[in-house]
C-alpha cells in the first residue's frame, strides 16, 4: 500500500485547478484522488488540457457526487468561484473533519465578517469557518499554518504587494499614508470560464486599468498592511490587465519615515527575506519582469531609489497561477503535511 499522502482538487479543470495537477505530478509525497469539475465533469483532464493526457489520473467528478467520509482524503484544495466555496468547505469538514483544507478563493481571507460583506455584497454562508481559517501567506504566518486545519490561501494581487510591503511596515520604514501600488496582471488570473472581455481581440495590443478606486483585492490589503502597522493603512492600488498569459508585476511607490532612504529599505527587505526560498531580494536598484518568475514559485523584489528626495520605488512580480495561487498553495500542503516547505515547488522559472 502506498504511503503517499491523498489529495483532493476541486475544480481541477479550472486554471488554477490545472496548475495544481501539474505540481503535484511532481511532488514525491503525495498522490491524486480526487478530481472534481463543473460543466466538465465526465471528462479526463487529458480531454480539458491535453497536456495531461499522458498521466494516470482520475475522472473529472461532480462535487455533488462525493462522498467526503468515504473518501479518505488527507487534504483538498478547493479552486473554485468565490462564494460557491463556502458551502462546499462547510459541508466537507462537517463529514469529514480531520481533513485538511487549502482554499484558494477568497471566501475564508478576510477575518472581519463585515468587510466581507462589504466587498463581497452578500452575507458570509460558515461564519465559524472564516474565524478558523488562517491566512496562507506562509512567508509571514508559518507558525500558525503549520497548526491550522483551513488555510486561506491569499490573493495574487495581494501576495505581490503585501511581501514587499509589509516587513517595511512591520519596521515602521514607510509613511502609511503615502503607499500606491500600481499592478499588472496577466490575463489567466481572470480564470478559464469564458468572458467578452477577455476575448482576444479585446485584449490584445492595448493596455487597461479595471476596478479603479474599488478592487476587491484592496480589503485584503488594508486588513494585512492595518495588521503589520497597528494602525489603519488604506493603500492605492489600481490593476491594470496585460495581453500576457502568466505573471503580476506592482510598481510601487513609498515614502521613508523619519529619513529612511530607498537604501535603508532595500536594507529591510534583503535581511528580513535572507533565509526564505521563495521570495529573492536583488542587488539595490535592479528590478525584476514578469518574465523571470514564470511557472516558478518565486517572488523577485527590486528596490531603487526616486529621483523625488525620499521617495523609493519598490517592483515586485510573481506568477499568479503559482506563487499568486497554486504554488503557494502547495507550500501550504508541505507545511499542513509536516514535509519540507519547498518539496515539488522548488523548480526555476522556465526559459527563456
Ligand atoms: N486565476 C488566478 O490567477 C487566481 C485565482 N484565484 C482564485 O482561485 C479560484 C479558482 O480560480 P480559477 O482557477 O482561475 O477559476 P476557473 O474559472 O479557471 O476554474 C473554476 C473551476 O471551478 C469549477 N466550477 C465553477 N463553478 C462551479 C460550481 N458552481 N460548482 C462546482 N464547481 C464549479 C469549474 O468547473 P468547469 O471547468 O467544469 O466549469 C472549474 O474547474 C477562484 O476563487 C479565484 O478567485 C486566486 C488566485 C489567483
Ligand atoms: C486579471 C484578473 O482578472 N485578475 C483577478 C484577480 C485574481 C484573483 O483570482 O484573485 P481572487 O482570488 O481574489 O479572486 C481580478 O482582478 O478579479
Amino acid at each position: 500500500m502506498s504511503n503517499k499522502k491523498k489529495i483532493g482538487i476541486l475544480g481541477a479543470s479550472g486554471y488554477t485547478g490545472a496548475e495544481l495537477v501539474r505540481l503535484l505530478l511532481r511532488h514525491p509525497k503525495v498522490e491524486i484522488g480526487l478530481l472534481t469539475a463543473d460543466r466538465r465533469a465526465g471528462q479526463m483532464m487529458g480531454d480539458v488540457f491535453p497536456q495531461f493526457a499522458p498521466y494516470q489520473l482520475p475522472q473529472l467528478v461532480t462535487i455533488d457526487s462525493v462522498d467526503w467520509a468515504a473518501a479518505g482524503l488527507d487534504l483538498v484544495f478547493c479552486a473554485l468561484p468565490h462564494a460557491t466555496t463556502q458551502t462546499v468547505v462547510q459541508e466537507l469538514l462537517s463529514k469529514a473533519p480531520d481533513t485538511k483544507v487549502v482554499d484558494l478563493s477568497a471566501d475564508f481571507r478576510l477575518t472581519d465578517p463585515a468587510a466581507y460583506e462589504k466587498w463581497y455584497g452578500h452575507a458570509h454562508h460558515a461564519l465559524d469557518l472564516q474565524q478558523e481559517a488562517v491566512y496562507g501567506l506562509v512567508e509571514l504566518y508559518r507558525r500558525d499554518i503549520k497548526k491550522a486545519r483551513l488555510v486561506a490561501n491569499p490573493g495574487c494581487y495581494t501576495s505581490c504587494a503585501i511581501l514587499p510591503l509589509v516587513p517595511l511596515l512591520k519596521a515602521k520604514a514607510i509613511e502609511t499614508d503615502e503607499i500606491v501600488i500600481d499592478a499588472k496582471s496577466g490575463m489567466t488570473g481572470a480564470g478559464r470560464s469564458a468572458k467578452e472581455e477577455m476575448l482576444f481581440s479585446e485584449v490584445s495590443e492595448g493596455f487597461h486599468a479595471y476596478g479603479v478606486g474599488h478592487h476587491r483585492h484592496m480589503a485584503e490589503l488594508d486588513q494585512e498592511f492595518s495588521k503589520a502597522a497597528g494602525k489603519e493603512v488604506t493603500p492605492s492600488f489600481t490593476p491594470h490587465l496585460l495581453p500576457i498569459n502568466r505573471g503580476i508585476l506592482s510598481t510601487i511607490y513609498v515614502r521613508g519615515r523619519r529619513g529612511r532612504t530607498a537604501q535603508d529599505l532595500h536594507a529591510i527587505l534583503a535581511e528580513f527575506y535572507a533565509k526564505e526560498p521563495f521570495v529573492h531580494v536583488l542587488p539595490f536598484g535592479k528590478t525584476p519582469q514578469t518574465r523571470h518568475v514564470r511557472g516558478s514559485n518565486m517572488t523577485m523584489i527590486g528596490v531603487a531609489a526616486d529621483r523625488v528626495p525620499g521617495r523609493a520605488i519598490v517592483v515586485s512580480t510573481l506568477d499568479n497561477l503559482t506563487k499568486g495561487a497554486s504554488g503557494q498553495a502547495v507550500q501550504n500542503m508541505n507545511l499542513l503535511l509536516g514535509f519540507a516547505e519547498t518539496v515539488g515547488i522548488d523548480q526555476p522559472a522556465v526559459f527563456p
